[in-house]
């Protein structure tokens, strides 16, 4: 993105933001609240429109699409949203497959909530963030923690090459954050891809990160490489904390 701005009414959340994340690359967004993060991750999904400046994402303006064409980016960008938008009644299975419906035809997809398909690859999504298992259980029964690893197993089995995770690790315990981040980009690795995170724990960020983005007011002060910064370093800048 160049020169992107988005303003709500007087107030502006992103002012002037040049970004360019690069195949295979990790980048982490850190900031403090109110800083733009969310707002930068809406932009580079589609879901917020820059109101100046420039954005592309794998090659598409998302604003410039629409219909089909929006969807077939929108299967290739998986997000992992600050609120998860799971479905609380519905099983698990069915909130991990909804990773797919960029992918499936409409029929399918209903179909799929009377009888679930692709099963296999949702109890293995599930193995892999720690919930084997837990394929029937209503979703809204789960800790925080699990509903947290449920839309990481969606964007397991939706396998985009671009990841925005929003705080993906932000309700688990130290190690489950460390895995959570590992499979984030190893997934982003495997399409080729890269993955973009808003990580309040600077530590995290440092551990999993090639490159850190830092905002302040809406504007990036901050793009350098993980290895030339230290956790006290962004700590004290940014105001972020474990
Ligand atoms: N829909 C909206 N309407 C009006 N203002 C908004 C909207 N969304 C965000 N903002 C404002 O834009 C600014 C940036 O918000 P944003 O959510 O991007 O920050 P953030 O760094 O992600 O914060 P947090 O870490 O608390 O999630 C804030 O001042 C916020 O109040």
């Amino acid at each position: 993105m160049r020169g992107v701005a988005v303003r709500y009414g007087p107030s502006t959340a992103l002012d002037g933001v040049d970004l360019t994340v690069r195949a295979g690359e990790r980048v982490a967004v850190v900031g403090a609240s109110g800083a733009g993060k969310s707002t930068l991750l809406a932009v580079a999904n589609g879901t917020v429109a820059a109101s100046s400046g420039s954005v592309r994402v794998l090659g598409a303006d998302p604003a410039a699409l629409r219909g089909r064409e929006l969807r077939r980016l929108r299967a290739r960008v998986g997000t992992v949203h600050q609120h998860l938008q799971l479905v609380g009644p519905l099983r698990v299975v069915h909130n991990v497959n909804a990773g797919r419906l960029g992918s499936w035809s409409g029929p399918r997809a209903a179909w799929s909530l009377l009888h679930p398909q692709g099963v296999a690859e949702v109890a293995e999504a599930l193995d892999r963030v720690g919930l084997a298992g837990r394929l029937h259980e209503r979703t809204d029964r789960l800790s925080g923690g699990q509903q947290q690893r449920v839309a990481l197993a969606r964007l397991l089995v939706q396998r985009p090459e671009l990841v925005l995770a929003d705080e993906p690790a932000s309700a688990l315990d130290p190690a489950l954050a460390d895995t959570a981040l590992t499979l984030l980009a190893g997934l982003a690795g495997e399409r080729g891809g890269a993955l973009l995170a808003c990580l309040h724990d600077p530590a995290l960020a440092l551990r999993h990160c090639d490159r850190v983005v830092g905002l302040v007011g809406g504007r990036v002060v901050l793009d350098a490489p993980a290895g030339t910064l230290t956790v006290a370093g962004l700590e004290s800048f940014f105001g972020v904390h474990r």
